[in-house]
Order: structure tokens, then sequence, then C-alpha cells
């Protein structure tokens, strides 16, 4: 297993099926911004809201090979073991795929993510215990609060700016670490003196 982190931002992905699983993927896939098309004859009313609000594009049919022209990723979310198998087919070798009911056919998994704006937690069992991955993603939640998403922001506008300051590496990498201390997390109003000494610093 070799974890990344994907880009899908605007990218196409196909979920073939319509049902409880299927939605979960696909609020997995739009937190992501990615564009997504559900293939299948029934949907959730989840899905159909969704697309009712043009949120998802919805095609009320089975699966055909032409579904995954152009799909960057793809989901075998049906009930019906042969159709996941036969998206499998048709998708090829080379495109990511992830299957359901028979995740050695995919060529990747779904992990369970606690997200914390740019702070991404994922969590594999590698298939042993989905529930779990989710037990964990919940001890994560609660060891991470929210206050890391704002502080995360602050790190990411932080090291842009020391990325751009022509000094040694040494005062850099100072920097870097000062702004890991604790008193950062969760005062705001400590986060902004600290940026306004680095825009000081960097013009
Ligand atoms: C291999 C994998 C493939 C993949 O889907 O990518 C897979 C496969 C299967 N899941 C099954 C069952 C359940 N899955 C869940 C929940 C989640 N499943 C997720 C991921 C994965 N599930 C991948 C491995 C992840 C890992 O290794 O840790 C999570 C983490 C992410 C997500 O789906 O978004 C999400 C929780 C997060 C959340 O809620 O956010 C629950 C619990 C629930 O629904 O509350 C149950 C019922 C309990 C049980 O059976 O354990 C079955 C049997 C189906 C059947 O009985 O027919 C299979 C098929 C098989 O194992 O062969
Ligand atoms: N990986 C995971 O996280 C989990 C996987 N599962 C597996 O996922 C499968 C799906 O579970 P649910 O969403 O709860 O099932 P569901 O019965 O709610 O939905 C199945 C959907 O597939 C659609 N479908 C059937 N044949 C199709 C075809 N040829 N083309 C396109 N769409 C088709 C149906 O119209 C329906 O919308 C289950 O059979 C189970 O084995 C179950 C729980 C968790």
């Amino acid at each position: 297993m070799y974890p990344i982190v994907l880009e899908l931002k605007g990218k196409q992905a196909v979920v073939v099926g319509g049902g409880t699983v299927a939605f979960r993927k696909i609020q997995g896939l739009l937190e992501a911004g990615a564009f997504v098309q559900v293939i299948s004859p029934e949907a959730t009313d989840e899905i159909k809201s969704l697309h009712a609000a043009n949120k998802v594009m919805w095609k009320q049919k089975k699966a055909e090979p032409v579904d995954y022209e152009g799909a960057f990723i793809i989901f075998a979310a049906t009930n019906d073991p042969a159709a996941n198998q036969e998206v499998v087919r048709y998708a090829g070798p080379s495109r990511l795929v992830n299957v359901v009911d028979q995740p050695t056919l995919g060529s990747f998994t779904v992990p369970a993510v606690a997200r914390r704006g740019r702070l991404v937690l994922s969590v594999s069992t590698g298939g042993a215990s989905p529930i779990l991955a989710k037990r964990i993603r919940n001890d994560l939640l609660a060891a991470y609060p929210e206050d890391y998403e704002a502080y995360t922001e602050f790190l990411f506008y932080c090291r842009e700016k020391l990325k751009k300051w022509k000094a040694s590496s040494d005062k850099k990498q100072k920097l870097l670490h000062e702004m890991l201390d604790e008193q950062y997390i969760r005062s705001g109003e400590k986060q902004q003196a600290f940026i306004d000494t680095l825009d000081q610093k960097v013009t």
C-alpha cells in the first residue's frame, strides 16, 4: 500500500451506483472539489438532491464503457458484483479505480478521513476493519480540534512568506520551528503578532 494525497479540484470522477456507499464516496469527492458524474438506474434521495442542486450530474441508466471516457478516477459502487467487475474491465489497467465490494480488483481503497483545513489525516486498516478506521478517525478529530484549521492556514501563510525571504537557511529554520510553538495553536492574536513581525522582515 502506498498512500498519496490526490489533487481532485476540477477533475472528473465517475461513480457507478447510486446507493448509500456511493453517496459516501460522492461526499468525499465533492469535499475535494471534483466534478462528479453518477451513473445508476436508481439513486438515494440524498444523491437526487445533489443532482437537483447541480452539485453532481446523474445519468439515470446502467453503466456503459463510454461513461468512463475522460474519467480521472472511477468508483465501482453498485450492489452487483458482476457490474462492479465490468467497471474494472472497461476502465483498463492505468486508471484509478475503487471497487467497494471486491477491493483487490481495484487500484486503491478509500481511507477514513479527518479534515482540519489543510491538515488531512487519513486512516486505513488495509481492509481489516473499516469501523476501526472510522473510530481512529474520530479519535484524531478529538486530538486535533477545529483550531487546527486556522492554525494550518497560519502555518501555510508564514511558510510561503519565509520561502520568499532572502535570508540564511538557519534564520528561516529558526522561524519555521518557532511558529510551531503551542501558543499559536489556539490564539488568533498571537498568530497575527507573529505574522506582523514576519511581514516586517520579509517585504
Ligand atoms: C476495502 C474498502 C474499500 C473501499 O471502499 O475503498 C472497504 C470495503 C468494505 N467495507 C465494507 C463494510 C463497511 N464499510 C464501512 C465504512 C467505511 N468503509 C470505508 C473504506 C473501505 N471499505 C475500504 C477499506 C478501509 C480500511 O482498510 O480501513 C471507509 C473507511 C471510507 C469510505 O467508505 O468513505 C468508511 C468509514 C468512514 C466513514 O464513515 O467516513 C462500514 C461501517 C459504516 O458504514 O459505518 C461497513 C460495515 C461494517 C463492516 O463490514 O466492517 C465491506 C463489506 C460489505 C458487505 O458486507 O457486503 C467491504 C468489502 C470488503 O471488505 O471486502
Ligand atoms: N466499501 C464500503 O465502504 C462498503 C461496501 N459495501 C458494499 O457496497 C455495495 C453497495 O452498497 P449500498 O450502496 O449500500 O447498496 P444499495 O443497494 O443501496 O445501492 C446499490 C446501487 O447500485 C445501483 N446499480 C445496480 N446495478 C447497477 C449497474 N449495473 N450500473 C449502475 N448502477 C447499478 C443501484 O441502482 C443502486 O443505486 C454492497 O453490495 C456491499 O457489498 C457495503 C458497505 C460498505
